[in-house]
């Protein structure tokens, strides 16, 4: 076919009415031919699409076969104890196992190898978080555990890693060291709280550090709860049943826990229908019960956290606390009003259960192991002696106690399963596809008790794996490598890493000096499992 030169728009007249037809004939094959081959090409392109993800799909990691639809929904959802469940699995399937949760890809990472690799080598594309719908309307975007990786979650990370790094955590150390004889005398004289809640006041270091000095102190809270009331009784029309789901309580640490509750229920795989039906979300508040009650939730923990934040910064007269900082701009400038009392709010609310639930452990362990208890009383009696409480300039000389911390985390994470990293590009590792927006599990349990890094007694709690005997004498030394590594994964990985880690470490160190210092710890003969050690002069008193 030869080309046909073609009339120009201005200076074409047509002379018959067949003529005038010819060109747009012309025109609309050309167009018909274009998108006859527009459309092979997406066909083509899609049938490519299709074979190449199924191919990936055959490459994707190995893992428990699940049922059509509901993947392994049936066989992870009705497990409590998931961390064992996925141990036992790593050695049936190896190191990374793949899970289908109704359609959502789950990467459960049971090496510390594997788990180095993505989540911190790679961890420009494995920091997002998993998106939960009924958590961002309960307020996820603004608590920073839960935020998705972008501008708004790395401005509050800086605000928080200015405030709580390694250097900075040094100043809260006096603090730490009054709520830890606190925390010891609670522990042997207070007989008005169970064991449980007097472990839950451990957590007061760190609030305190957050809130300032006493902050959260009761009269405060019952101030924040009746400025909660308030905003109940008039959000009640458009919010029935909205103390269903989040219990407010005059106890600041109760709440903040029932808040976590709040978070982590909220985003239990399969808690809430929408997430598997993303188009029930269109569905108006009035409709969708869940969706009112995660908006009136979302007013109710804001306003907590305000009424925190404002009393904090109007009671805190050592002007030292990290809302102190955050109001006065110190750090966090770019932060909204709202942002920062959420970002205060959040940090107690990650700080809270973790650092309890880690001092439980530590004193399960101690009744589990009275030889270590031994030893470590030993060695604070010989740095400390009994006329003085520990401080924290005694930390270097007290290897044996910071190896008992160590092995305590190690040995019972707070977290056994970290917090889930998504992938944010399509990836592969060791031949394995792991598609886009898959969810990453550490396992931190399985690290933590792997056989190839701590040996056959990886199971046991032996703090001495720490340590080796003093060259100088009597006693222990940390081993080199542990002096700067923790020796455990109870903190997680990459840019996610728990940005509270210092401080928590200050005050678990401190809260351990000194109750292994003024208790021995037993099991309950009675209602308690502590008796005190009569220090020579009576300090606690
Ligand atoms: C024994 C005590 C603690 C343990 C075992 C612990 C553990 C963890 C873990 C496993 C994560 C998730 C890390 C990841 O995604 O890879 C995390 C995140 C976090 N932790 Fe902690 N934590 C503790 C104490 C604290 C304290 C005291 C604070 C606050 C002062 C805190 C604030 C946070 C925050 C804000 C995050 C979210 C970080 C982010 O997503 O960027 N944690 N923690």
């Amino acid at each position: 076919m030869r080309p046909r030169a073609r009339p120009r728009f201005s200076s074409y007249v047509p002379t018959s009415a067949s003529d005038s037809l010819l060109p747009h004939i012309e025109t609309n094959t050309r167009l018909m031919k274009l998108s006859f081959l527009a459309g092979i090409a997406a066909l083509v392109l899609l049938i490519f699409r299709i074979v190449f993800n199924a191919w990936n799909r055959k490459r994707l990691p190995p893992g428990p076969r699940g049922l059509p639809l509901l993947g392994n929904v049936l066989q992870v959802g009705t497990t409590s104890q998931l961390w064992l469940t996925f141990d036992k699995w790593k050695y049936q399937y190896g190191p990374i196992v793949y899970l289908n949760m109704a359609g959502q890809n789950i990467v459960v990472l049971n090496t510390k190898a594997a788990a180095t690799e993505l989540l911190e080598r790679r961890s420009a594309i494995y920091s997002d978080r998993p998106r939960s719908i009924v958590a961002e309307y309960l307020g996820s975007e603004l608590a920073m555990p839960f935020t998705r990786y972008g501008k708004p979650w790395q401005s509050m990370r800086r605000a928080c890693h200015a405030v709580l790094n390694a250097r900075i955590s040094t100043q809260y150390q006096p603090v730490q060291v009054e709520e830890a004889i606190i925390l010891a005398h609670g522990l042997l004289y207070d007989t008005s709280s169970s064991l449980l809640a007097k472990i839950n006041r451990s957590a007061s270091t760190i609030i305190s550090v957050i809130y300032g000095k006493q902050s959260l102190s009761s009269g405060k809270a019952e101030q924040a709860l009746k400025a909660e009331q308030a905003l109940d009784n008039a959000s009640q029309i458009q919010t029935p049943n909205v103390h269903q789901k989040l219990q407010l309580t005059p106890d600041p640490l109760q709440t903040l826990s029932n808040i976590a509750h709040r978070f982590t229920n909220a985003m239990y795989p399969g808690a809430h229908l929408v997430e598997l039906i993303p188009i029930l979300d269109y569905f108006p508040p009035l409709m969708a019960k869940w969706k009112r009650e995660a908006q009136g939730d979302f007013q109710r923990i804001s306003k907590i956290f305000e009424s925190y934040f404002k009393d904090a910064v109007r009671n805190d007269q050592q002007r030292s606390s990290l809302c102190v900082s955050l109001a006065d701009d110190q750090v966090g400038s770019g932060l909204t009003d709202l942002e920062k009392e959420w970002v205060a709010g959040s940090l107690s609310v990650a700080a809270l259960e973790t650092t309890s639930t880690t001092l439980s452990f530590f004193l399960y362990a101690m009744i589990l192991h009275p030889k270590v208890q031994q030893e470590a009383q030993l060695e604070i009696d010989r740095v400390v002696g009994r006329s003085r409480n520990p401080t924290f300039a005694d930390m270097v000389h007290l290897p044996y106690v910071r190896a008992v911390l160590k092995e305590v985390l190690r040995w019972q994470p707070a977290i056994p399963l970290a917090v889930p990293h998504i992938v944010m590009e399509d990836d592969w590792y060791e031949g394995y596809f792991i598609p886009k927006g898959t969810s990453c599990i550490p396992n931190v349990w399985s690290i933590n008790r792997d056989k190839d890094i701590y040996g056959p007694e990886a199971d046991q709690f032996r703090p001495e794996r720490f340590l080796r005997k003093s060259e100088k004498g009597a006693g222990y030394e940390l081993r080199d490598e542990y002096e700067n590594d923790d020796g455990h994964c109870a903190y997680g990985f990459g840019r996610r890493v728990c940005v509270g880690r210092h401080v928590a470490d200050n005050a678990l160190f401190i809260d351990i000096c000194t109750i292994l210092w003024a208790l021995r710890i037993e099991p309950a003969v009675s209602a308690d499992c502590v008796v005190k050690r009569a220090p020579s002069k009576d300090i606690l008193k």
